[in-house]
């Protein structure tokens, strides 16, 4: 068997760490994601799903405990390489698209491929596919503000897919949107996710949308246990 995607043992973090105003948010959270599998993480807010996944797609730090994606040892890493490795294993989504506002939908999915070093021409066919393959084709030279919310975030999984990543962490990544718009979107993002084998960490409140998934993990008091 191929080794697990993502894998956490014992990830430990407090905000305030010493001080009066301490929050521990995880204290010994383990988990492990194996290739194209999708797990949902549920948690009641303020638990710490958010800090979970900046921690798992190497946004912060744990305290203590260790991180492998794909793998590899992520502890004591420098931070150019922690950057490269988000750059080209991880993929983000997150409850508002943060799609950049002065260029098109193609343009938001066809820039990160440059950042990673894709010729023009190579990431524009791509970011094509992509709009086509969620059903935003016909949106490819608009605006952000030109499109309703679900086609944003349809967008934003394009963006977030761009560079071929193993890993896609979605942070509630249709909790912005009303319920029948976000079971659409869901589901595209979930074929998405299956069509190309990626491997998926995705936090959402809604139960239903989580029993999609492969596995459910829950996040309590600091640790995380099947859902
Ligand atoms: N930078 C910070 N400094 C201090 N406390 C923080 C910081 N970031 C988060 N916290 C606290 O840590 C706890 C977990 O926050 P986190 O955002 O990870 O929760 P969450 O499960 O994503 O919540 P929600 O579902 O409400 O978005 C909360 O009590 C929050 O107030």
């Amino acid at each position: 068997m191929s080794e697990p995607v993502l894998e956490l043992k014992g990830i430990a973090k407090t905000y305030n760490k010493g001080k009066p105003n301490a929050v521990e948010v995880l204290s010994g959270a383990d988990l492990s994601v194996a290739a194209g599998e999708l797990v949902a993480l549920v948690a009641p807010s303020g638990a710490g799903k958010s800090t979970l996944l900046h921690i798992a797609g190497l946004l912060d730090v744990p305290d203590s405990g260790e991180l492998r994606i794909c793998g590899r040892g992520m502890t004591g890493l420098s931070d150019r390489r922690r950057t490269a490795v988000r750059r080209q294993e991880v993929g983000f989504v997150y409850q508002f698209h943060h799609l950049l506002p002065e260029f098109t939908a193609l343009e938001n999915v066809v820039l990160p491929q440059l950042a990673n070093g894709a010729g023009r021409s190579e990431a524009a066919l791509r970011a094509a596919d992509l709009l086509a393959r969620v059903g935003v084709g016909n949106r490819a030279d608009h605006r952000p503000a030109a499109m309703s919310g679900g086609e944003q975030q349809r967008v934003a999984f394009c963006r977030a897919l761009a560079n071929e990543p193993r890993l896609l962490l979605a942070d509630e990544p249709t909790g912005n949107l009303d319920p029948a718009t976000s079971d659409t979107v869901f589901k595209t993002l979930i074929e998405l996710a299956r069509g190309t084998g990626l491997s998926a960490l995705i936090a959402t409140h809604n139960m239903d949308l989580a029993g999609r998934m492969d596995r459910v993990m829950r996040l309590e008091n600091g640790r995380l246990t099947v859902g």
